[in-house]
């Protein structure tokens, strides 16, 4: 069988903290991600899931344990990893064409090249008409559309999301989930997607992987068997979506319980 396109055997991330003392943030974390396979990753605020990320990313190195990607130990930034954080990386000196084909330009592709591939994303991702445009002529929503043409367009294998739609409002959001879907299903990528909101990763995953409170390590696997294709605002209001939501709230709200304790306590 072939191994898991992603893999972290036993991983533990440690930083250095104040007066020479350690801080864990990631415990022996293992989990996999199968090509074309999406992945949402929960868990309690400041548990250590962005680190996580960034150990797969190659941003950060393991401590301990094993990262893989494509069957080899992560030592750089993997390729064909393309990345999605909350705040973007649109650059607000550039218009949109050029902002979405920086990426085309920076692998070495003719500007032309890269201008061609940059006007097909930009139709794909509903914003034809908009080429010349500046970001702040545009709405957070319109922005975000170019974030992801601006991921899209190296056509990465793996794509890693940090939390890319918190900062958008409710009905922004659910639109830019179901984008992101459209935009994923038939890409053939692995998608892991760290976020807060347990609607928003059962609404986009076919696995839900929830961590303990920090240091991050995993509690729970869920599968989640909705079928495809989905269009988040019907799907939330199914039963079936409410039994799964049950299940995996269940695991995450003793976590989430812990958190807000540890909190309390440091506070006190
Ligand atoms: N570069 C770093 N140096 C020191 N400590 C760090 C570093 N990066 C993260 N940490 C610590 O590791 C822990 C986990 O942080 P991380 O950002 O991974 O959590 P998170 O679950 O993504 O948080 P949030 O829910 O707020 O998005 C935190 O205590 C954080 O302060």
């Amino acid at each position: 069988m072939a191994p898991p396109l992603i893999e972290l055997i036993g991983a533990t991330k440690r930083f250095p903290s104040g007066s020479g003392s350690v801080h864990t943030a990631v415990r022996e974390l293992s989990m996999t991600v199968d090509p074309g396979e999406f992945v949402a990753v929960v868990g309690p605020t400041g548990c250590g899931k962005s680190t996580t990320l960034s150990l797969v990313s190659g941003l950060q190195p393991a401590s301990a344990g094993q990262v893989r990607v494509n069957g080899d130990e992560v030592t750089a930034i993997p390729d064909g990893v393309g990345y999605m954080f909350q705040t973007d990386a649109v650059m607000p000196w550039r218009s949109v064409l050029d902002n979405v084909a920086s990426g085309p330009r920076f692998r070495g592709e003719s500007k032309a090249d890269a201008r061609a591939k940059a006007a097909d994303w930009i139709g794909r991702v509903g914003l034809a008409g908009f080429e010349k445009y500046y970001p702040h002529q545009l709405s957070g929503g319109m922005r975000k559309r170019v974030a992801l043409a601006q991921t899209l367009v190296t056509d990465p294998k793996i794509l890693l999301m940090d939390e890319p739609f918190s900062a958008l409002d409710v009905q922004t959001r659910a639109l830019m989930q179901d984008e992101l879907l459209r935009l994923w299903s038939g890409s053939g990528a692995a998608v892991i997607f760290v976020t807060h909101d347990l609607d928003e990763a059962i609404a986009l995953a076919d696995k839900v992987v929830v961590l303990t409170t920090s240091p991050a390590t995993v509690k729970d696997v869920f599968e989640v068997p909705l079928e495809r294709p989905r269009k988040v605002e019907d799907l939330r209001l199914t039963e079936e979506f409410r039994k799964i939501y049950s299940d995996i709230w269940e695991s995450l709200r003793g976590e989430v319980d812990k958190a807000r304790q540890k909190g309390a306590t440091s506070v006190a």
